[in-house]
């Protein structure tokens, strides 16, 4: 893993939740020099920035966090997408979808001309096409602009499988791919040898139990939002782990929405994450069903992207194993 440069910048766009969690946990780890928040509630952004800048003034954090505009983000190492309208109990991912898009599009007009070196990170949803968008929007290249994706949902994967397995949950290799939405299902629990997870838990492998894991995992965001009003820790930690592996360039191995030239979409398959984004994709061995599955979501996506609305069918596949980091 190499250092980053001595001045690292990452502008946050939207400092609500999501955006205000994430710059908290960039502060505590630290991973950058400067956090630029950027928000058009002139209020909150103030006073987001105020609060935040009182969590740095103690120890050796050594972060710097301003008020920007969306000028200023364009020019920082890495630039969070969290800006847009977020799910409402009973609400779909991709409900949010028009609402979203236009403050994309308004976002990439503000920013302009961008940094060519800067990596965009997209979390607001529904996150794969947005993701697509950005790509287009940006006209930065496609290794630069990567989603947050299926990494939560593998998170909240890994956190059930760990209780059931009785292990630490960082000893759960285990990866959701395809579409972060609603309209999924998990794939078969792909069988590679050797098969650590079907032999520490020889009984509970079932197609009912896959069935339990891909409602709970599906379900998951639901059941948070219905009773908080929206999820922040979890993906305020993940997005943090992303723009710590981009800037010490560490190579690590994550599930993330990025362009597949052959579905036409944006999607989470395993991929390699540096300093230039994806450096590139994780060969993954599917099996027939698992491919099916993927091969369906991509379609559902592309369905939305040429305007086909909402309400897409998608599968996701799983791959597992217990002893990954
Ligand atoms: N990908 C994932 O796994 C997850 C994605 N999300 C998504 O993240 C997004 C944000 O969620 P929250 O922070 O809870 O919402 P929030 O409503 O608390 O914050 C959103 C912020 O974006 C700001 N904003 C609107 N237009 C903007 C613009 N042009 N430039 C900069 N900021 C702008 C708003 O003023 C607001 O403060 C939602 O779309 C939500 O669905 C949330 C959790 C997990
Ligand atoms: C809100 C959302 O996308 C999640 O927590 O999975």
């Amino acid at each position: 893993m190499t250092q980053p440069k001595l001045k690292t910048s990452i502008a946050i766009l939207g400092c609500g939740d999501v955006g205000s969690t994430l710059a908290y946990t960039l502060i505590l780890q630290p991973i950058c020099s400067e956090v630029i928040l950027v928000d058009p509630k002139k209020e909150l952004l103030e006073a987001q920035v105020r609060d935040l800048g009182d969590a740095t003034y103690r120890g050796a954090s050594g972060v710097r966090v301003r008020a920007g505009t969306h000028k200023d983000a364009g020019q920082a190492d890495i630039v969070v997408i969290t800006a847009g309208a977020k799910q409402k109990t009973g609400e779909s991912r991709l409900s949010l979808l028009s609402r979203n898009l236009n403050i994309l599009e308004s976002i990439f007009s503000s920013m302009a001309p961008i940094s060519p070196h800067t990596i965009l990170l997209l979390v607001a949803n529904p996150v794969d096409i947005l993701t697509y968008f950005a790509r287009r929007l940006s006209g930065l290249p496609e290794s630069q602009v990567l989603g947050t994706g299926t990494s939560l949902d593998s998170a909240r994967l890994r956190g059930i499988l760990a209780e059931k397995a009785e292990v630490a949950p960082s000893s759960i290799d285990a990866y959701v791919l395809g579409e972060h939405g609603d309209s999924q299902s998990l794939g078969p629990v792909q069988q590679s040898a050797p098969r650590p997870l079907a032999l520490a838990m020889p009984d509970q492998l079932t197609p009912e139990f896959k069935a339990s894991i891909s409602s709970h995992t599906r379900g998951a965001a639901g059941a948070i939002i219905a009773a908080k009003g929206c999820t922040a820790y979890g993906i305020g930690n993940i997005a943090a782990s992303i723009c710590k592996y981009i800037l010490f360039d560490s190579r690590s191995v994550r599930p993330l929405s990025f362009y597949q030239p052959e579905l036409g979409c944006c999607l989470s398959m395993p991929a390699v994450v540096g300093r230039k984004g994806i450096i590139k994709a994780m060969p993954i061995q599917l099996d027939y069903e698992e491919q099916a599955a993927l091969e369906t979501c991509a379609s559902g996506l592309r369905g939305v992207i040429e305007g086909g609305g909402e309400g897409v069918e998608c599968g996701r596949a799983v791959t597992e194993g217990v002893g990954g980091g």
